[in-house]
């Protein structure tokens, strides 16, 4: 038995017994809990809950029956607003032990609602052949076995219920034991799956997913290598996956597999919210590195200002650039690919001079882009991240090296009852 101290950056709570840490999972601050260790090291252990003796007031019962087992979900248990003031927490915590800066104002987070809320998802298949059965969801915490999960309420309802008819339609299926995964993308007007098979379908299958699809009014894409090989399968006249950003009156076509933010609600708020604090201004020349299709590079166009993205996939660059042309916004976007992560001063000053930034990078960060930054770099930054720690490093750089000053900062919560900081950031000259 222990009493809970504080909760880590991956939502367990942390408790110290006989001067050694433990990290427990499923258990809040100020509770007293009993626990069961499942690894033990000479200065720390993590563990289970495995009873609630004292419960706190921010403790709720976890809506998914499969919460505790199923690796998808860290925080159910936890009331979700307190979530989100856990993780403006570990922003803070963050920005001060690793980057030494302290924002100047922290911004109301940014959160929307917490279920249905992933539009995209990777699920994973298996044929269970002792069984006779398949299972399809997200891995076990800690395994790479599939939970048995029968829906998942981090998905809108109508996906979430499609989980068990997958299940039969890939029994039913001569290649059941060579389809290890389906990729969710859903648009404003279309669902698609995208199945990841390892041998071609006979007929018979053709039929069954023709038929599926039909029933459940979907879209089947089909991968069997690569991302180059996903092609959709059927129904071939669906609409075109798309989301929208209505504050900016732009839509966004994109392909399954390429990169869309998870939680289009969020993604929305996110996307005014940074160009609020960017300001884009007519005239003004601003640069979206790491732009990807062009979700940020396109509002601020569509402001007025010049924008160049940068982005590392060819294949994005092209999309984002179709986008603008969708748009009507090409004469004001450009869009170029470069590896970011291995730039330097010369490459960023073949760009040329910026008035303003916003940076998107993955959880790596953007170290080599902070590094390049000249002197007479952008006066005003935007920095959207998925990674808290990488986000002060690249903090530290830009305030104590840089000249910066960091204006503000904010936690955007894209992923309730996961443990996963989204956060957005303002530096300024
Ligand atoms: C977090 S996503 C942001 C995309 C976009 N801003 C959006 O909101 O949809 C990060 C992007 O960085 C790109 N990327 C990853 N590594 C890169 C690199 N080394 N150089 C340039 N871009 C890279 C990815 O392809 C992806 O599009
Ligand atoms: S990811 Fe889905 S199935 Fe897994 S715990 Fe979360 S809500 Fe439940």
């Amino acid at each position: 038995m222990t009493i809970i101290e504080s909760l880590d950056h991956e939502g367990r709570g942390v408790a110290h017994v006989e001067g050694k840490t433990i990290f427990i999972e499923g258990a809040l601050p100020g509770e007293t809990v009993e626990y069961s260790t499942f690894k033990k090291k000479p200065s720390y252990e993590q563990a289970t809950a495995t009873k609630i003796l004292k419960p706190s007031f921010m403790r709720v019962t976890p809506r998914c029956p499969s919460f505790g087992l199923c690796g998808g979900c860290s925080m159910q248990h936890m009331e979700a607003g307190a979530q989100v003031a856990a993780k403006q927490r570990v922003l803070e915590d963050n920005l001060w032990h690793i980057g030494k800066v302290k924002a100047e104002e922290m911004l109301a987070a940014i959160y929307g609602p917490p279920w249905g809320y992933r539009h995209r998802a990777r699920v994973s298949v298996k044929y269970v052949r002792k069984k006779e059965r398949v299972l399809v969801g997200f891995h076990e915490k800690r395994s790479s076995f599939i939970a048995d999960m029968e829906s998942c309420e981090v998905l809108p309802p109508r996906i979430s219920a499609l989980l068990m008819p997958l299940r039969a339609l890939v029994e039913q299926l001569s290649i059941r034991e060579r389809l290890p995964q389906v990729e969710v993308a859903l648009g404003q007007d279309v669902d698609v799956l995208v199945l990841r098979i390892m041998d071609p379908l006979n007929e018979q299958d053709e039929a069954l997913l023709r038929a599926f699809a039909d029933r459940h009014r979907v879209q089947f894409f089909l991968q069997s290598k690569g991302p180059d090989t996903v092609q959709p399968f059927y129904p071939l006249d669906a609409p075109e996956l798309n989301y929208t950003l209505p504050d900016f009156d732009i839509v966004m076509p994109f392909r399954p597999t390429e990169f869309t933010q998870v939680n289009p609600d969020i993604n929305r708020v996110l996307v005014r919210r940074a160009i609020n604090l960017l300001d884009p201004k007519p005239g003004e020349r601003i640069a979206d590195l790491f732009c990807g299709l062009g979700n940020f590079s396109l509002p601020i166009a569509r402001r007025g200002a010049d924008v160049v993205g940068v982005e590392g996939s060819a294949s994005l660059v092209q999309r984002a650039q179709a986008n603008a042309e969708v748009n009507g916004l090409s004469a004001r976007a450009r869009f170029v690919e470069a590896n970011l992560f291995e730039t330097d001063a010369v490459g960023l000053k073949k760009l040329g001079h910026f008035d303003k930034m916003l940076i998107d990078p993955p959880c790596d960060g953007a170290a080599e882009v902070i590094k390049a930054l000249a002197e007479d770099g952008p006066q005003r930054i935007v920095y959207v991240s998925c990674s808290p720690a990488t986000l002060a490093r690249d903090a530290g750089v830009l305030v104590h090296e840089k000249g910066y000053r960091l204006k503000a900062a904010g936690v955007v919560n894209m992923f309730p009852h996961t443990a996963h900081v989204e956060s957005i950031a303002l530096f300024e000259k």
